[in-house]
């Protein structure tokens, strides 16, 4: 998504529309005031006024929302995205669908391959790396953190649907659960004997991920 946003940004057709980066970690102020509880997220405002809110990495659903919303008026995009070496930001879950509208489970494996890929890096946690709301999710930031990985997260507390729906998803009955390039990796144990036994583990591992692409 960063080099999405930065051909958009470059491109003449969007040149009245100001987009924005930031590291949600480095910002905390900014991250609470959106409620940022999954990354990366995505703020469209025009006017001061938000427009739509959206997460994962779908350069589609981007665009079209740019398109829906933007025009030759002032606009403004705030995209949040991390410095190299930091946590990422941010984000409100793909929102599920109203209550009139069960979302069905095919719905709910689209949302789930979606949040899977929506960073390389993906970690799915009780809270949020900034405030990890139980020991085995604080530990495992710890860990990403001291091997300087970027990472997307999401909190699972804040949906049940994903909380309940990832278990079956990936075969793995806790969390946290981290996915690198789409593919799960394992839970807390499983990582740090991973790294016990290959202290390059997560190179390896973006390695493998990026050839199989
Ligand atoms: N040994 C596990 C520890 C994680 C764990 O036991 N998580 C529990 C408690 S936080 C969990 O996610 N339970 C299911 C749930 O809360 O939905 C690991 O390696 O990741
Ligand atoms: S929330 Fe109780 S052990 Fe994680």
């Amino acid at each position: 998504m960063n080099k999405v946003i930065s051909t958009l940004a470059d491109s003449d057709q969007y040149k009245s529309t100001t987009f924005l980066a930031i590291n949600a970690d480095s910002f905390p102020e900014i991250s609470d005031l959106f409620d940022i509880t999954a990354v990366p997220y995505f703020v469209l405002i025009k006017n001061g006024t938000i427009l739509k809110e959206l997460t994962g990495a779908d350069p589609k659903e981007f665009v079209s929302a740019l398109d829906t919303f933007g025009d030759s008026s002032q606009s403004t995009t705030a995209s949040s995205n991390a410095d190299p070496a930091a946590t990422i930001s941010v984000a409100n879950p793909t929102p599920a669908p109203s209550i009139q509208q069960e979302e069905t489970p095919e719905q709910l494996n689209a949302r789930l391959e979606k949040l899977t890929t929506a960073a390389p890096i993906m970690l799915f946690m009780k809270g949020t790396p900034s405030a990890p709301q139980c020991g085995f999710s604080r530990q495992m930031v710890a860990i990403l953190r001291e091997h300087q990985v970027r990472f997307g997260f999401f909190d699972i507390l804040k949906d049940d649907s994903v909380r309940q729906g990832l278990k079956a998803f990936s075969d793995w009955p806790t969390f946290p659960q981290l996915y690198i390039g789409g593919v799960f990796q394992g839970g807390l144990d499983i990582i740090k004997e991973n790294l016990s036994e290959d202290d390059l583990f997560f190179e390896h591992a973006i390695e493998e991920a990026n050839s199989s692409k």
